[in-house]
This record gives structure tokens, C-alpha cells and sequence, in this order.
């Protein structure tokens, strides 16, 4: 469907010919694609192999039938066509030339365009899409709206992902901090993969619109996923069992029993040891699982915190959106500059637990594979910046 919509988008010579079709109050049925399957279903008509031309499709439009243009849309090849495609095809359209656009689309591997001569719309019929083209004002309105929309949902996320990133230095995330982020990231997504669409219609007229719409949605996506592998509670693994490790005991991404307060209370007891965090055996899945069922929930769903917690898969203690969190650390070892993502993969993977990883000695993190001392080095500095930005954050 995306080519169909790129040869049809405002400013393309096929979208000029239809126009002109629909000023004239006229209707038409357009098929682009000329070869051996499309000719198989012509019947009448007359060979044409013309050069196309906006006005030219206009004229032919005044005869009865179809029209034939080569895959390119380059060529007019046949007009007064009859088509003929299986009556057997289902079809929901009610007008003649309507059904026919459907049958012929769903059969053939090809777009169909219909004028409708009652109604004054364009449609565009691909295998079993259909897509009534919106007129270009409307669309420049649309969009413009929804990047509005979309820059208010930009501030939003990034002033929770800042939040986050300060809590999570201090150890003091919940699950609400968390969903802070979540929500507009997703609402940034659905809203951009939305304007996708039409900028998709617009082609070129669409240009100044797509910068706009990459600059408002960078780093989202990275953010989310991100987020998402640092929260993420995964299925105890084997080696974890084996391990000995208690049925509750939870790394990174596990939510804590207690609260923040009781929390900050046991980080007194000194680095390395059991805290209690613990997990409470959420449902098995992935960073990817996950994404995609922040996906799927509906609007009001993904308002409210406690659903993004379940896609995470953590399990809240009635409902307790104050229950503490600790990220595994990939979102803010990924921040550091120049450093290749695998290696930050290995020491998350290794320290489990973004504060083990702060409190981790240069040597320490040495022992990660991958790992010399100058990487080592950077670990340190750019987590000590953080900490530092985020003490003077807190007292400017
Ligand atoms: N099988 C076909 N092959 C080619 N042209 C067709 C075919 N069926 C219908 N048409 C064209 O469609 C025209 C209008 O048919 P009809 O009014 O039944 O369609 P419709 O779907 O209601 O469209 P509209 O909304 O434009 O009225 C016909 O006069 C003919 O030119």
C-alpha cells in the first residue's frame, strides 16, 4: 500500500489526473498494472500505449470502463476496458465499479483506484487494504496538529526521563517513575507512527513535516527499549536456581517488598549484600514482550501506571504504585559517550544492579571482559558526573 500511496501523493501527476477527475464531477476506474494477469481479466476497450498525462487520464475518464496504466504509472496502456475478475472474490463494496476495484485488488497484485462519481472520494484498494485519500489540506492540518500533540508528549517524556535518571542515582525509583517515562514514550510512538501514515500520503509536500517528526521522536525509541531491559522482571533463569539462589531472589528490575524509605534504610548494611529485594514472580518475558504489550493496551489502559507495571511483569502488592525498583543500569551505562554498547551490555550483565555497578572499584569492573582500565575509567567518571549533576540539580 505504501507505493500505491507514494504514486498518488499530492504533486505526483497521477494525483493531478484524478483531481481533475473529481473537479469534473466525474468517476473512474484506475488499474496500475498492465501485464499478462491484469490483461487476462480486460475485456473491450483499445490499446492506447500513451504517454501518461494528468489531462489525458481526465479525458479517458469521460468513457465508460476502466483504465490501464503500466506498473509505473508512466503509461496510459488501455481505457474503456471491461474487467472481469472471479465473482467468487469477496468483496463489501455495493457500486459496480467499487466491487470491482476490490475484486480486482485482492485478486491481482496490484492497487486499484477508484473515483467515486456519488461521493467525490479517491480510493485506493491494495490486495485487501483500502485507503480513501484524504484532500492535502486536511492532511497538512492533520499533521500539523499532530506534531503539536506530539511535542507536548516530548516535554513530557523528558522531563520524566531526567526524573528517572536522578532517582535512579539515589536509589530511590518506583514504580510510578517508571510508568512516567513509559507512558509518554508510547503515546510519542503511537502519535508518530500515526503522522507516519500521513506523511506517507503527502510525499513530498510532507518534507518540512518529517524533520520536524524525526527531531521530536529521537532517542525515544532507544529510551523505551532501554527502560524496559532495566525494569524488565524477567523469569528466574536456570542458572539462577542452580545457583541456589532463593525462589524470590531478584537482580535488577526486581521490585523491592518495602518501600523507598525502608529501603534507603537498608542500603546501610553495606555493599554486596542481600537487601531483600524480591521479585514477585511476574510473568516470564522479554524486552520485546513487553514492548509489545505496551503496544497493544489500549488509551485508557496505558494511562493508568498499574498496567504498564504488568506489561513489565512485575506483580504490585495491592496495587502499590510507591513499591521501589532497582534498574539493572543499560540506560545509563548506554549514556556514556563513546562507549560500545556490548561492553556496558557485559558489565549490566555482570554486577546486576545499577548501584552494585556504582559502587563496582575500577578494578572491579576491570574484571568484565572487555573491560581495560581506561573503560573502566569512563565507567567511574561518568557515573560520578551524573551523581554530581544530580546534586547540583537538586540545589540550583
Ligand atoms: N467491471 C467493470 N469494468 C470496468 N468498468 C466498470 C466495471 N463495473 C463498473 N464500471 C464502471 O463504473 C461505472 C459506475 O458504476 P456504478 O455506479 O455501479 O459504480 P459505483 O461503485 O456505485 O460508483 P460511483 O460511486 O462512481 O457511482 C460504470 O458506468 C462503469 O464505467
Amino acid at each position: 500500500m505504501a507505493e500505491a500511496l507514494a504514486l498518488v501523493a499530492p504533486g505526483k501527476p497521477l494525483r493531478e489526473g484524478l483531481e481533475r477527475i473529481l473537479q469534473a464531477k466525474r468517476g473512474a476506474l484506475v488499474v496500475i498494472g498492465d501485464d499478462p494477469k491484469v490483461l487476462g481479466i480486460c475485456t473491450g476497450g483499445f490499446l492506447l500505449d500513451a504517454e501518461f498525462s494528468p489531462q489525458r487520464l481526465a479525458e479517458l475518464a469521460k468513457m465508460d470502463g476502466a483504465i490501464i496504466l503500466s506498473a509505473d504509472a508512466g503509461r496510459i496502456a488501455r481505457a474503456n476496458v471491461h474487467l472481469m475478475p472471479s465473482p467468487t472474490i469477496p468483496t463489501t463494496e455495493t457500486g459496480t465499479r467499487h466491487r470491482t476495484a476490490e475484486r480486482v485488488a485482492r485478486s491481482l497484485e496490484v492497487p486499484v483506484i477508484s473515483v467515486s462519481q456519488a461521493m467525490g472520494v479517491v480510493t485506493v484498494y491494495r490486495g485487501a487494504d483500502r485507503h480513501a485519500l484524504v484532500p492535502a489540506g486536511r492532511l497538512h492540518e492533520r499533521v500539523s496538529q499532530a506534531l503539536q500533540t506530539l511535542e507536548r508528549f516530548r516535554h513530557r517524556f523528558d522531563v520524566a526521563v531526567a526524573a528517572l535518571s536522578a532517582l535512579e542515582v539515589e536509589d530511590t525509583v518506583t514504580v510510578r517513575d517508571v510508568a512516567a517515562v513509559l507512558q509518554p514514550a508510547e503515546l510519542v510512538r503511537r502519535i508518530a507512527e500515526e503522522i507516519e501514515a500521513s506523511l506517507l500520503e503527502l510525499g513530498a509536500e510532507g518534507r518540512l513535516f518529517r524533520l520536524q517528526l524525526d527531531e521530536l521522536t529521537e532517542g525515544v525509541e532507544e529510551v523505551r527499549r532501554l527502560v524496559v531491559r532495566d525494569y524488565l522482571q524477567e523469569k528466574r533463569t536456570e542458572a539462577a536456581s542452580a545457583a541456589g539462589m532463593d525462589g524470590h531472589e531478584q537482580v535488577g528490575g526486581g521490585r523491592r517488598p518495602e518501600g523507598p524509605r525502608e529501603a534507603r534504610r537498608r542500603a546501610g548494611r553495606g555493599a554486596g549484600q542481600d537487601d531483600g529485594r524480591g521479585s514477585v514472580g511476574g510473568p516470564p518475558g522479554t524486552p520485546e514482550a513487553s514492548l509489545a504489550k505496551l503496544e497493544r493496551l489500549g488509551l485508557d489502559e496505558l494511562l493508568d501506571p498499574r498496567a504498564v507495571a504488568e506489561a513489565l511483569g512485575l506483580e504490585l502488592d495491592h496495587g502499590d504504585l510507591d513499591a521501589s525498583l532497582e534498574p539493572r543500569g543499560y540506560r545509563l551505562l548506554h549514556r556514556l559517550p563513546r562507549f560500545p554498547e556490548p561492553i556496558a551490555d557485559r558489565i549490566v550483565e555482570h554486577f546486576a544492579g545499577l548501584q552494585r555497578i556504582m559502587r563496582a572499584s575500577v578494578e572491579e569492573l576491570e574484571e568484565v571482559g572487555g573491560v581495560g582500565q581506561a573503560r573502566a575509567k569512563t565507567v567511574k567518571d561518568g557515573l560520578a558526573r551524573l551523581v554530581e549533576a544530580n546534586i547540583l540539580g537538586r540545589y540550583s
